[in-house]
């Protein structure tokens, strides 16, 4: 039983998540059938199996606390449950869109007060009472002036079974104890709600006796007292207000006694309201601790627990409402299953035959129809002027539903029914069976009428939670609070009005025994309700009809993922595009059928299987749509980068840019001031120059630097530009001085000797005698002198006399010696060497006068000697072929420079004393020495191309 409860729980709850819809659950059945537990059973469901998070665990927590609270206030040990519901509850449980329970809101339903002061026999009172004496601790007691007896208090004792075996009220007051920190109840909640709950324990106990005059009076103000105390008002006010009552005339209030009777009625309605009242506070403040103060939009699932049908031996006027109710209840089931399932049917032309089923609408038309009903007519004997009674309403009931078939009364029974129906009773075959009520106490329990005086008391409390109950307002309000009957009606059609918006799911307890045995089954009493609940006519229509239905554009929005056709969007008519999401699934014919605007499936397994279908296709779904969602997210993450590489890429090229036009800007600048530099070259030094002045300058010195002469002889040298001339030429000069230097370093004093000869060369010679330049590259030899050298022949011939007078004139080359009449060979080196010997041997330093030769290339050299000197022979005419080394040692030995004449044309030489001759130089085709007759030597030279 339990797993179909599950079942029923789940299935509303994953339609609820699914289609965003409100479900209710009803639970019905009669009393202790086990509705509570089934409500219970689905509480504790939800809050296993739906997802949860941290901070909603307390949402859940109130919930499932808020259960026992509610049931130590508003349950009781009635006959036929020890633990019966004597309030109607309808608790929404509110989910967000994940499904998770967030929040709720309970609605009470006319609670049994009239428990509050009587109990039947084998009954008890609300449980908190019990389990407040049973289990609160001796401080409390104290505080309350309260026994741990409940026998002490008429209020509990009336049933004579204040002790239950089945009931612990010890632990159930430590659950409630700890429940009520859970749901928000501060300290002085508690210490003012238990005050509550003394001080009507207290006013049970007061008693009233009737004095003299007959009225009543209090002779034992003990209970006053406390009730006082806890309820924070004044005692003597209190007890005037329990045995008197204010009479409003038209200007000023009378205050008058009351009978006995009526102070017992005062006080007992004073408890009722004041228990009344609270548990209205007390469902109100569970409310406001269930309160989800997100106002997104939920969905909820609403919980109706609601108290069952009753039947006992004497049913008053809250049995009549308690079955009222059930009636209704039992009418919108027909009316939403039995009903609304065939209409349908024949509404969406669907193939049906009609099922028979008992539509308790008249019972409910009889009890609350508007001026003809049961409750009307109580509400007007309740204000109708005149001695109103429980009897006076008996009889206007026989007046006016009579006739009714489902009504009936001693007077209209027959003979035969009449014995089973008191004079003040009723009977209305219910649903569920008959039902006799005894009008006793119907027009008070409907009037619920609480004395002006004592409501003044009331509302000067200043106990909090009858502050907020007894409102002054109230007292300024002078019309007529509508009657119990009508508001219990109302609040029922508002609930009614509620659980229409909302999809059905039904859940029937069926009782198994009356006797609360484990175990045992009575088959009577089961058929019985199986009967009265319709179940047969409901299965009937159930088996005969389909599993399953669903608008076509419902259908085809939940399932169309799996047909191709159908997926994402369906285009034509919703009815076609089921017609072919199913022959794509495959239904076979007999598993569905289609209607006006619904498709109707058969079997559950049909619609499971397509379920399947869709969870599967949903996750396929779901990791495109994640697909997507992460490509989509990857995407901007690429944009961004992309956007910022590009960004970036800009920027570096903007820099580089910028970099490349700074240095084409400088280059521009450079070379414009270059142009500038060199058009003003010319200039002095100006800012228009500067820079190409310092730049050519560099340049030049770069660039000279690897043209700078390497020897001495080397005359190149880099043209400097116009400005540099001066530079250049002290540049040149030092490093021409410098190449001399080194290169005067590197030479040897043999050499130098020889240069310094060469130099002497030049200033006897140079641009004076032909020859000079070839002879110039020449070296003299020092070798030629040299004594050991000369060849014997050679000292021979200049030892004779043969040339003492130069004549004839020797010439010799480099082949040989040539002279006309003797020829001999000599070396080159010993000819000059003859010629310097000579030279040395025979002339006198001293004696010498000068030396000639002529300009042309002939090797003749005169050496002039003085005439003077007798020791010389004449002037040598001597042929010489290094004449230029000879002359130049010769004047070098002598150390007189200017002792040389180089003569043109012809000279005259000294032959002795008074004899001289002469020589004639001229230029022929071929050298030749001859002597005129006359004497006179000529001396004929090739001519050299160079002078
Ligand atoms: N499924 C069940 N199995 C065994 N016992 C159960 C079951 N359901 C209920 N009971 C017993 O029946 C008793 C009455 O159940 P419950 O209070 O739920 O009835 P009810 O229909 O709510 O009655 P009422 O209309 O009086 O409130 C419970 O206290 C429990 O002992």
């Amino acid at each position: 039983r339990t797993s179909s409860i599950y079942a029923i729980a789940d299935n509303a709850y994953r339609m609820m998540c699914s289609e965003l819809t409100n479900h209710f659950i009803l639970i019905s059945g009669e009393s202790g059938a086990g509705k509570t537990e089934a409500s219970k059973k689905i509480l504790q469901y939800f809050a296993v199996t739906c997802p949860m998070t941290e901070s909603l665990q307390i949402a859940r927590d109130r919930l499932l606390l808020s259960n026992p609270v509610l049931e130590a206030f508003g349950n009781a040990k009635t006959l036929r449950n020890d633990n019966s519901s004597r309030f109607g509850k309808y608790m929404d449980i509110q989910f967000d869109y994940k499904g998770i329970p967030v929040g709720g809101h309970i609605i009470s339903y006319l609670i049994e007060k009239s428990r509050v002061v009587y109990q039947n026999q084998g009954e008890r009172n609300f449980h908190i009472f019990y389990q407040l004496l049973e289990g609160g601790e001796e401080e409390l007691l104290a505080y309350l002036g309260l026994e741990r007896d409940p026998q002490l208090y008429k209020y509990l004792s009336q049933g004579h079974c204040a002790k239950e075996s089945s009931i612990n009220d010890k632990n159930d007051w430590k659950t409630v104890s700890s429940a009520f920190s859970v749901i928000d109840f501060t300290e002085d909640d508690l210490e003012n709600l238990f005050g509550i709950l003394a001080s009507v324990l207290h006013l049970g106990n007061v008693c009233f006796e009737e004095n003299h005059q007959g009225c009543a009076t209090i002779p034992d103000t003990h209970e006053i007292k406390w009730i006082a105390k806890l309820l924070g008002v004044h005692p003597s006010i209190l007890l005037e207000a329990l045995t008197h009552r204010k009479i409003e005339a038209k200007t000023e209030e009378v205050i008058c006694p009351l009978t006995l009777e009526l102070s017992v009625y005062a006080r007992d309605a004073m408890a009722k309201a004041i228990y009344g009242r609270t548990f209205t506070w007390l469902v109100n403040k569970i409310n406001s601790s269930l309160v989800n103060k997100d106002f997104t939009k939920k969905t909820v699932i609403g919980l109706l627990d609601i108290y069952g049908f009753e039947v006992f031996d004497k049913n008053g006027f809250e049995q009549f409402c308690i079955n009222y109710c059930n009636e209704k209840l039992q009418q919108l089931l027909i009316e939403r299953t039995l009903k609304a399932e065939q209409a349908e049917y024949e509404m969406e032309g669907i193939e049906w035959e009609p099922i028979q089923y008992f539509n308790n609408k008249i019972i409910c038309d009889l009890v609350d129809e508007r001026h003809k009903g049961i409750i009307s007519i109580l509400d007007e004997e309740c204000i109708r002027p005149g001695p109103a009674t429980d009897l006076s309403f008996l009889e206007k009931l026989e007046e006016k539903v009579g006739q009714h078939a489902h009504f009936q009364t001693r007077k209209l029974a027959g003979p035969k029914g009449r014995k089973r129906i008191g004079w003040m009773e009723f009977r209305l075959s219910h649903y569920a069976g008959e039902v006799t009520y005894c009008t006793k106490g119907f027009l008070e329990k409907n009037n619920d009428l609480l004395y002006r005086h004592l409501k003044e008391v009331l509302c000067s409390s200043k106990n909090r939670i009858l502050k907020e109950c007894f409102l002054v307002a109230e007292l300024e309000n002078r019309r007529r609070p509508p009657t119990v009957g009508t508001q219990f009606k109302n609040s029922l059609s508002s609930l009614l009005e509620i659980l229409i918006s909302k999809e059905p799911s039904y859940i029937r307890c069926i009782k198994p025994n009356e006797r609360k045995e484990p175990s045992k089954f009575d088959d009577l009493l089961i058929r019985h309700q199986i009967k009265y609940l319709g179940l047969m006519e409901h299965l009937r229509v159930r088996r005969a009809g389909f599993a399953h239905r669903r608008k076509y554009e419902h259908f085809l929005q939940r399932y169309k993922s799996l047909c191709p056709d159908t997926w994402p969007h369906w285009h034509g008519p919703p009815a076609e595009g089921v017609e072919r999401l199913i022959q794509y699934i495959g239904y076979t014919p007999e598993e569905y059928k289609l209607g006006r605007t619904k498709i109707f499936i058969r079997f559950p397994r049909t619609l499971f299987a397509t379920e399947d279908a869709f969870e599967f296709s949903k996750h396929q779904l779901v990791a495109r749509i994640q697909a997507t969602y992460k490509a989509c997210l990857e995407r901007r993450v690429y944009v961004r980068k992309r956007h910022a590489a590009i960004t970036l890429e800009a920027h570096w090229r903007g820099a580089l840019a910028r970099k490349l036009a700074k240095r084409r800007k400088w280059a521009v600048w450079t070379v414009r001031k270059f142009i500038k530099g060199f058009i003003n070259r010319n200039k002095p030094l100006c800012p228009d120059n500067e820079e190409f002045i310092v730049f050519v300058r560099k340049n030049y010195i770069l660039t000279l630097r690897y043209h700078v002469p390497k020897n001495v002889l080397d005359k190149s040298w880099l043209r400097p530009p116009g400005i540099l001339e001066n530079a250049s030429d002290l540049l040149r000069k030092m490093c021409t001085r410098n190449l001399v230097r080194k290169y005067c370093r590197g030479i040897t004093a043999e050499r130098k000797a020889l240069m310094q000869q060469k130099v002497v060369t030049s200033e006897l010679f140079r641009g004076k005698k032909e020859g000079y330049a070839e002879a110039l590259n020449q070296p003299f030899a020092n070798s030629r002198i040299d004594e050991g050298d000369i060849n014997p022949k050679v000292l021979q011939l200049i030892s004779s006399e043969k040339i003492q007078y130069g004549v004839p004139v020797i010439k010799y080359d480099r082949k040989g010696f040539r002279a006309r009449e003797r020829q001999f060979l000599l070396t080159q080196k010993a000819a000059y060497v003859v010629e310097l010997a000579k030279i040395k041997q025979k002339i006198a330093y001293s004696a010498l006068k000068g030396v000639s030769t002529s300009s042309l290339s002939d090797g003749i050299l005169v050496i002039h000697v003085s005439p003077e000197d007798s020791k010389q022979k004449g002037d040598a005419v001597l042929q010489c072929e290094h004449i230029f080394e000879a002359v130049t040692k010769l004047v070098m030995l002598v150390k007189r420079g200017n002792i040389v004449s180089v003569v043109q044309g012809s000279l005259r030489f000294y032959i002795s004393p008074g004899k001289e001759g002469t020589i004639v130089f001229d230029t022929g085709p071929e050298e030749q020495i001859y002597k005129d007759k006359n004497g006179q030597l000529t001396v004929v030279s090739v001519r050299t191309t160079s002078s």
